[in-house]
């Protein structure tokens, strides 16, 4: 990747020591050195880079150095650690290339490299977004508001990576520092004029997003996700919360619906607008009014205690979207847009189809995929779909394994609790035993089970495995009044079981098992 775009002349490593306060090696013949590039990880190395080798959870990156250099590495920036190893193993690797030790290299690493590619994100206008749901929603929706009003824009999230008309899927929410400022300099070359990404809280613990100061961050919402990466809830919080300081972002939208959202409206650290539904909207900047809801969109309007508004169509189910779509345009309004432009540029509403999220797949029985993966999201998605089903609420789910051991109950509950046909089976069981996961989603379902029948709710529960099966045995068994909602893998399309990755895609699974569909028959899962 070049990094010298119209900013000129690439950075040197001399240069790089002396403003990140790294000593170069004496005996080095460092102050020649040009870089071209960042990485961290070898497979992703090129000629010229600087390769941070970084401890790990299974490894530490300097036992990466020797593959690096074949690469192209030119110079290394590690820890007391990683220096240590290098010296200790790999000898050719540390003869040829000069090593900067820092305290903790990824401290530095997002500074780093937006130094090395000449500060990308000063040269675009970037949009971050954060919330445990309802980030690449909002992504997509305000990447088709910034577009309508002439725009060229760039998306970073879960689903895919997009510069102008190309995308690549996405590896992780959030790409790792190297790969972001890399991007943003590919973005700034493609004349990009505005950058929206989902900054997720792995992201921000990681100093992923450092380098970048956001023109406009927003966070959506909190709900229970991630406990095993962040300890407790408190920290999970806390980490979304370090968007909102001037390291990292110029002003913020943030949306009052929780508790956690009214949290850091009182503490954020930057000029911030608060947006809210309902009783949470009475005191919010801007108020969300929703005017009429339909199957498929919800019309509403946003007012902001100015008296300004806004009237506008969400193409999506949903209350959580028109949300998601109120926070997209303030996002918008932030930066400078009034809502008569918004209005202009809009006329037909906000119509993106985000892929995997709330996507209509088929009709009679209607058929949704969606990503909702956990609790809150599963909940939410089913109460969207309830009032414009007419028949049965099927629900088809799993929990992912080796992660959050503790949403797998409260999911199997909220499953009994929202829908009448309740299909438990895999999402991604990872290394871990696919059955043992499906009993714990179980065990949950069938201690709701008593309370929803106290209720006079007749719930259907099974267990089908594999995946596959379950979705089209559901099919099979629906009416055509009735919805079947296949929750918690969204648009992605690889499955993995026992460390081996199978092609699994939710939307094509659906497509297949109702062109199998007989009119006439219905069986029990
Ligand atoms: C917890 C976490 O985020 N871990 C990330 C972290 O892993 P790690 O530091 O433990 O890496 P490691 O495997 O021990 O390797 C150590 C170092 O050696 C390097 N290496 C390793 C192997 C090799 O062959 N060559 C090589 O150079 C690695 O790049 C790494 O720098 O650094 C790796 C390198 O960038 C990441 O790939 C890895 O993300 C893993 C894949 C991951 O799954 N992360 C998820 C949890 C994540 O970040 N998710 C959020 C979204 C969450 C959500 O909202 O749903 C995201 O933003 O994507
Ligand atoms: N504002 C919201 N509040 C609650 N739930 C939402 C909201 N928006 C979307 N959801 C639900 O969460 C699921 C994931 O939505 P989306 O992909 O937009 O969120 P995300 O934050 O990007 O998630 P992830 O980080 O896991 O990729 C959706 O499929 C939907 O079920």
């Amino acid at each position: 990747m070049s990094t010298t775009g119209e900013a000129g002349r690439p950075r040197t490593l001399a240069a790089l020591a002396d403003a990140f306060g790294l000593t170069l090696p004496a005996t080095s013949d460092a102050a020649g050195i040009t870089l071209t590039g960042v990485s961290l990880d070898n497979r992703t190395t090129a000629d010229g880079y600087l390769f941070a080798a970084l401890p790990g959870a299974r490894v530490h990156g300097a036992a990466f150095v020797a593959p690096a250099v074949e690469a192209g590495a030119v110079a290394v920036l590690t820890d007391a650690a990683g220096a240590a190893l290098i010296a200790d193993g790999a000898e050719v690797a540390r003869t040829r290339v000069p090593v900067l030790v820092a305290d903790d290299p990824r401290l530095i690493l997002g500074d780093v490299s937006a130094w090395v590619h000449h500060e990308p994100a000063e040269k675009v206008r970037t949009f971050g977004v954060t919330g445990t749901n309802g980030k690449t929603t909002t992504t997509y929706l305000l990447e088709e508001i910034l577009s309508s009003l002439g725009g060229r824009t760039g998306l970073i999230g879960t689903v895919e990576l997009k510069v102008g008309p190309d995308r690549t899927p996405a590896r992780l929410t959030t790409p790792e520092a190297p790969q972001l400022h890399a991007l943003l300099t590919e973005m700034v070359a493609a004349d990009v004029d505005a950058v929206i990404m989902e900054v997720s809280s792995h992201a921000l613990a990681l100093h992923r997003v450092d380098g970048v100061v956001f023109d406009v961050v927003a966070f959506t919402n909190l709900t229970e996700d991630h406990l095993d990466f962040h300890g407790g809830i408190d920290h999970y919080f806390a980490t979304k919360a370090s968007l909102f300081t001037p390291a990292h972002a110029r002003r913020g939208v943030v949306l009052v619906d929780d508790a956690w959202g009214r949290r850091l409206a009182e503490q954020a650290g930057i000029d911030i607008v608060t947006v809210g539904t309902g009783a949470a909207g009475r005191d919010a900047d801007w108020m969300i009014v929703i005017n009429h809801t339909a199957a498929d969109h919800t019309d509403f309007t946003i007012t902001h205690s100015s008296g300004r508004s806004l009237s506008t169509t969400v193409h999506l189910p949903g209350r959580f979207n028109v949300a998601n779509a109120a926070v997209a345009l303030v996002m918008a309004i932030e930066s400078g847009t009034t809502p008569a432009e918004l209005n202009h540029a809009l006329p037909h509403g906000l119509r993106a189809v985000v892929p995997g999220r709330m996507e209509l797949v088929a009709n009679r029985p209607r058929c949704i995929v969606d990503f909702a993966h956990n609790a809150d999201a599963l909940r939410l998605a089913l109460a969207a779909l309830r009032p414009s089903t007419k028949g049965r609420l099927f629900v088809v789910f799993g929990a992912t394994g080796e992660r959050d051991r503790g949403k797998r109950a409260v999911m199997g509950r909220v499953a009994v609790e929202h829908a009448d046909v309740v299909v438990i089976t895999d999402d991604d069981p990872h290394d871990e035993e696919a059955s043992a996961i499906r009993a714990e989603v179980m065990a949950g379902a069938l201690r709701a089970l008593p309370a929803a029948q106290r209720t006079g709710r007749a719930v259907d529960l099974f267990e089908v495995a594999p995946r596959r099966t379950a979705i089209h045995r559901a099919i099979r068994f629906a009416g055509p009044a009735d919805t079947v909602l296949i929750a918690g893998r969204g648009h992605e399309t690889l499955q993995e079981i026992a460390g081996v990755e199978y092609h699994l895609d939710d939307r094509e699974e659906v497509r297949t098992a109702m062109s199998e569909r007989s009119p006439q028959r219905t069986e029990e899962p």
